[in-house]
Order: structure tokens, then C-alpha cells, then sequence
């Protein structure tokens, strides 16, 4: 599924396509017309600045706000969410909170924990980390167990709402480079939310920027190098070239970079 240029969907090629979305909290515009589209197992950032709605669209992408207008079309049955927050339950340990998603499911008790064991490895965590209870554990291993949540119900889209940005730095890269693993090895739908360039140029196929509330997409911009190819020389160089976009740059409300 594609959008065509006058808006409407063309193709059935299987993604996610957002057409003329807008909605509205109270008087308050926030969404005014977003229209994109991102091919299936493809990363697509949303990056814009501080309450421009991005958490909203996410929300709505997974099916957990209606818009007022517009509409959100794709064929993934099974979507995923992590936040900033891990949102773990403190009086589970981590391995009865990655499995506690799967209650839901028909399956046996041991087999929720057998496959929340499996989890905590991909994640890097150990079994006897699975023992510990949410305050027992770092924040990078809380983000982890949230991780291993959510890729619990095997999903066929992720979404992502700022899962790093309470990271410190080395901790953040140790992260977005597990999640470029697992969505590579998965070939996972992913749309993530992010305030960092530097994360959208290094994790995105295509980055949508948006403009302060109401927002709309004020640019897009897909990054074709394949992710292991991305190293620190190619994101300082391709965040300039972003910033040399004056619709990108007035979005994030920084002064275009000349040409280099
Ligand atoms: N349930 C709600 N009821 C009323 N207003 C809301 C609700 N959810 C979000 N808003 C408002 O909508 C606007 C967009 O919020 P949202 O969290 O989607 O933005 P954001 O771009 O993700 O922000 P940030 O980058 O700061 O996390 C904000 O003004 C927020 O206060």
C-alpha cells in the first residue's frame, strides 16, 4: 500500500499508510492533515518538537486513539508498544513481566515462562536476572525486560515512543543497537518516536519531521545506507545534511546548516 500523490492509497503492497489524519484534544488542534507512508518491515522515526502530537499519532498507528478525521490503514494484527517508561509491575519479576502479555493467549503457564526465559536472552539478560524484581534491576535492564514485553506477543508491528531517552549515552547505543538487531533479524514494522536526530538517522529508513502543533509533516527524508554501514562519521554527516533542509530545520527550530 502506497500513497499516491494526490493522497489517496494506490498499490497493495502491505505497510502502514496515515491519510489526512487530523485530530483534535478540546479546542485544541493537534494532528492537521498527516499524511505518510511507510513500507512493510521497514523503521519509520517520527521527530518533532515537544508536544507536536507524536505520541498521539503513535497511539492512534496503534489503534488506541480514533482519529477525528482522516484514517490509519494497514494490515498488522499484532502491534507492539514500548515506552520511555518501562511501565514494568513492581511485584512481578522480570520474567513473569515479560510473560504476563502473553495471559491473554491460550497457552499454559509454563509455557509463558518458557518462552519469557528464551526472551531475556535475546535480550541480554540472564535467568537469574529473570528472578529480580523491577527495583532490583538498572534502567537499562528495566528498558530491556520492557523490550522482551513487547516482542512477547511476537509482533508484527513495534512501536516505540522515545524507548531510550532516559538512557545514558553508552547505554542508548548498547540499546538502539539491540533493537536494530532485532528488528533486522525479525524484519519488524517499527515506527519509533524520537527528539534525536543522531537516533533517527541511525535507525530510520525514512524519518517523517513534523511541525509544531497542528502538526503536519514538514519533511521526509529516507535514509537508503544500509543500518550496519551507519557509523558515527555517516550519522554527523547525514544529520547536517537533514539540517540543511530549511523545512526540517525550521520544524526542529534550529538555523539550517550551510552546505558543506
Ligand atoms: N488524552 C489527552 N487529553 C488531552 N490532551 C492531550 C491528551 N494526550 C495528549 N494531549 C495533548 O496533545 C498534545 C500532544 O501531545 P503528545 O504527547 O502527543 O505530543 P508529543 O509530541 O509526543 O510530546 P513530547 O515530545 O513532549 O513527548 C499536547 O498538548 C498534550 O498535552
Amino acid at each position: 500500500m502506497t500513497l499516491a500523490p494526490d493522497g489517496t492509497l494506490a498499490t497493495t503492497t502491505p505497510g502502514l499508510v496515515v491519510e489526512a489524519v487530523s485530530h483534535a484534544f478540546g479546542p485544541e488542534p493537534v494532528l492537521a492533515k498527516i499524511s505518510f507512508a511507510l513500507p512493510a518491515g521497514k523503521v519509520g522515526c517520527l521527530i518533532g518538537p515537544s508536544g507536536c502530537g507524536k505520541s498521539t499519532l503513535l497511539a492512534m498507528i496503534g489503534g488506541l486513539v480514533q482519529p477525528d478525521q482522516g484514517r490509519i490503514v494497514h494490515g498488522f494484527a499484532r502491534p507492539a508498544f514500548a515506552f520511555q517508561d518501562p511501565c514494568l509491575l513492581p511485584w512481578r519479576d522480570a520474567r513473569k513481566n515479560i510473560a504476563f502479555g502473553l495471559k491473554a493467549l491460550p497457552m499454559r503457564a509454563s509455557e509463558r515462562l518458557a518462552r519469557a526465559d528464551a526472551l531475556l536472552r535475546v535480550v541480554g539478560l540472564s535467568e537469574d536476572d529473570g528472578d529480580k524484581f523491577p527495583h532490583a534491576l538498572s534502567g537499562g535492564m528495566r528498558q530491556r525486560v520492557a523490550l522482551a514485553r513487547a516482542l512477547a506477543i511476537e509482533p508484527d508491528l513495534l512501536l516505540l515512543d522515545e524507548p531510550f531517552s532516559a538512557l545514558d549515552v553508552g547505554l542508548r547505543r548498547q540499546m538502539q543497537a539491540l533493537v536494530q538487531r532485532l528488528i533486522d533479524a525479525r524484519g519488524l514494522t517499527t515506527v519509533l518516536v524520537t527528539h534525536d536526530l543522531a537516533e533517527a538517522v541511525r535507525m530510520a529508513d525514512r524519518v517523517f519531521v513534523l511541525s509544531p502543533r497542528p502538526a503536519h509533516v514538514a519533511a521526509m527524508h529516507d535514509i537508503a545506507v544500509p543500518h550496519a554501514a551507519r557509523d558515527d562519521g555517516f550519522v554527523h554527516a547525514e544529520v547536517g545534511r537533514l539540517l540543511a533542509d530549511p523545512a526540517t530545520a525550521a520544524a526542529l527550530s534550529v538555523e539550517p546548516e550551510s552546505p558543506r
